[in-house]
C-alpha cells in the first residue's frame, strides 16, 4: 500500500464525502518534513439512544437526570503531506472546504470557524501562506505541549495503542492509567525531542538530538539516490549492514572483546569498513548503505533515549514520530539498543499513531465546549469508547494485527460534548 501522504488523502476522500457536512475541528502539525492533519467527523449526534445503550451511564450530569452532555459518534481522521509539497496540502484543504472547519462549536463566533489550531514550526513559518491561500488563521499551539497531550490521550483512551517490538514479536501493552507517569517520550521527527512526562501538561524537554528522521532521509537520499522515503526504507530491507559497518570481530580478528561484553558481531563503527576498503560509494550496494544508515540512526536514538531515561530513573520510553513508520527493523534496532544498554531494565514502547501526537494535541486544544473537555470525558470514561477501537492501516499502521483494523486511517469513538 502506498504510504505517501497524498495517497492517504485519496484514501480519506471517500470517507470525507460521506460525512462532509459534519466535519469539524481541523488541526495541523506542520513539521520540518511532514504536515500532519487531524479532523473530526461526526456520523451522528444523539443522546437518547446512546443513553439507552448505556453510553452515558458514567456521566455525572446525566446520571442525575440533567442532560448536560450529548454524545457525538464520530471519527478522527488522520492524513499527512510532505511539507515540501505544502501546496498539495493547501489544495486538499481547499477542495474539501476544510478551511471552514476550525472551531465548529455552536456558540463559537463565526470568525473562529476559520481559526485552526496548529502546532510545529510550520505554524509560524507558514502562517501568512495559510491566511493568503485559505483565509485560515493558524492559532499556534506549543509543539512540546501538543506532543505530550497527544501521547497522554492515546495512552489513556485508545485500547492497544502501545506495543513492544523485539525479535519479530509484537506485544500490545495495556497501560494502567494510574501507573502511566513518569515516562520518557521520544519524538523522532526530522530532529528528535526527548520529553520527561510527569502528568497531564506536566512535562520537561530534557534532551534532543539533531540526528533523527531528517538525517536518515537526507543522508539516505544523497547516498542512494532514492526518490522517496519509502523507497529508501524498502531498500534497507534487502541490505546487509555488515558489508559497510566495522564489527568488533573485524577489529579483533574474528573474536569478540568479551572482557567488556562485546561480541564479535557488535558494530564497532558504523560505516567503518569504508575506511580501509579502497572503494567508492558506487562500489557499495545502495541497499547495504540504506541498511547501515537506518541501523546507525535507530541505534543512536535508542541509546540516547536510554541514557536520558537513566538520568531520571524512567523505566518506560515511548517512541513516536514518523521516522518510526511501524517499521520492523527500525523498532527492533531501537528496542535492542534500549534493552542492551539498560541490561533489560528499561523498555522501548511504540505507538500506533506514532506520527500524529502533535496534531492530536493541537486538536485537543479546542477549548470552547469542546474537545479538551471531551477528551477528558473520553479518557475518564473510556468504557464508552466504541467497541471496536479501531485503527488505521492507511498509513504506517500496516503492521497491526488487530481484528478491527480499518484501512482508512481513522479512530472511531463516541465522545461526550458538553451542551
Ligand atoms: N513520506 C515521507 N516523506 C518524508 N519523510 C518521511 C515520510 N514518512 C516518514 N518520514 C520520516 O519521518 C520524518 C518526519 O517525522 P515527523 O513528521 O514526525 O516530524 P516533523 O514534524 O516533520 O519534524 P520536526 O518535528 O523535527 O519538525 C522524516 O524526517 C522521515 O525520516
Ligand atoms: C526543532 C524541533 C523541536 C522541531 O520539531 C525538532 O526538530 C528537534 O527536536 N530537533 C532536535 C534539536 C536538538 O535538541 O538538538
Amino acid at each position: 500500500m502506498a504510504r505517501d501522504g497524498i495517497e492517504v488523502g485519496k484514501l480519506e476522500e471517500k470517507e470525507l464525502k460521506l460525512s462532509e457536512d459534519q466535519v469539524s475541528h481541523l488541526a495541523l502539525d506542520i513539521g520540518g518534513s511532514l504536515i500532519k492533519m487531524v479532523y473530526f467527523s461526526s456520523s451522528s449526534s444523539c443522546s437518547s439512544d446512546d443513553q439507552k445503550n448505556g453510553f452515558l451511564r458514567d456521566g455525572t450530569s446525566t446520571s442525575s437526570g440533567n442532560l448536560d452532555y450529548r454524545v457525538l459518534s464520530g471519527r478522527l481522521h488522520f492524513l499527512k503531506f510532505e511539507t515540501s509539497k505544502i501546496s498539495e496540502c493547501i489544495k486538499f484543504i481547499s477542495s474539501k472546504r476544510l478551511q471552514h472547519y476550525g472551531d465548529q462549536s455552536d456558540d463559537a463566533p463565526a470568525s473562529d470557524k476559520h481559526v485552526v489550531k496548529a502546532t510545529g514550526g510550520g505554524a509560524f513559518k507558514f502562517a501568512d501562506l495559510f491566511k493568503e491561500k485559505l483565509g485560515i488563521i493558524l492559532d499556534k499551539v506549543d509543539e512540546m505541549s501538543s506532543l505530550v497531550t497527544g501521547a497522554n490521550f492515546l495512552l489513556k483512551a485508545v485500547h492497544n495503542e502501545a506495543f513492544t517490538y523485539m525479535d519479530g514479536v509484537k506485544d500490545y501493552v495495556q497501560i494502567d492509567h494510574k501507573d502511566l507517569y513518569p515516562y520518557l517520550l521520544v519524538n523522532v521527527g526530522s530532529g528528535v525531542s526527548m520529553i520527561k512526562v510527569d502528568g497531564d501538561n506536566k512535562f520537561e524537554r530534557v534532551s534532543g538530538t539533531s540526528v533523527g528522521g531528517g538525517t536518515f532521509w537526507g543522508l539516505g537520499k544523497l547516498l542512494t539516490k532514492c526518490k522517496s522515503f519509502d523507497e529508501l526504507l524498502e531498500l534497507s530491507h534487502q541490505g546487509n549492514n555488515r558489508v559497510i559497518d566495522m564489527l568488533v570481530g573485524d577489529i579483533y580478528g574474528g573474536t569478540g572483546y568479551s572482557k567488556i561484553g562485546l561480541p564479535s558481531t557488535t558494530i564497532a563503527s558504523s560505516f567503518g569498513k569504508a575506511i580501509s576498503e579502497n572503494k567508492e560509494l558506487e562500489d557499495y550496494r545502495a541497499e547495504d548503505v540504506a541498511r547501515s544508515l537506518l541501523r546507525m540512526i535507530s541505534n543512536n536514538i535508542g541509546q540516547i533515549a536510554y541514557l536520558n531515561a537513566l538520568r531520571f530513573g524512567l523505566k518506560r520510553i515511548f517512541f513516536g514520530g514518523f521516522f518510526i513508520r511501524g517499521h520492523e527493523y527500525t523498532m527492533d534496532t531501537i528496542s535492542v539498543a534500549v534493552h542492551f544498554w539498560s541490561n533489560g531494565e528499561a523498555k522501548a514502547l511504540f505507538l500506533r499513531h506514532e506520527g500524529f501526537l502533535g496534531a492530536l494535541g493541537a486538536f485537543m486544544s479546542y477549548e470552547k465546549k469542546g474537545f479538551t473537555h471531551t477528551a477528558h470525558q473520553f479518557t475518564e470514561q473510556h468504557s464508552s469508547v466504541a467497541k471496536s477501537p479501531p485503527f488505521c492501516t492507511g498509513d504506517g499502521f500496516e503492521s497491526s494485527t488487530h481484528a478491527d483494523v480499518k484501512d482508512n486511517g481513522c479512530i472511531e469513538f463516541r465522545v461526550q460534548v458538553r451542551n
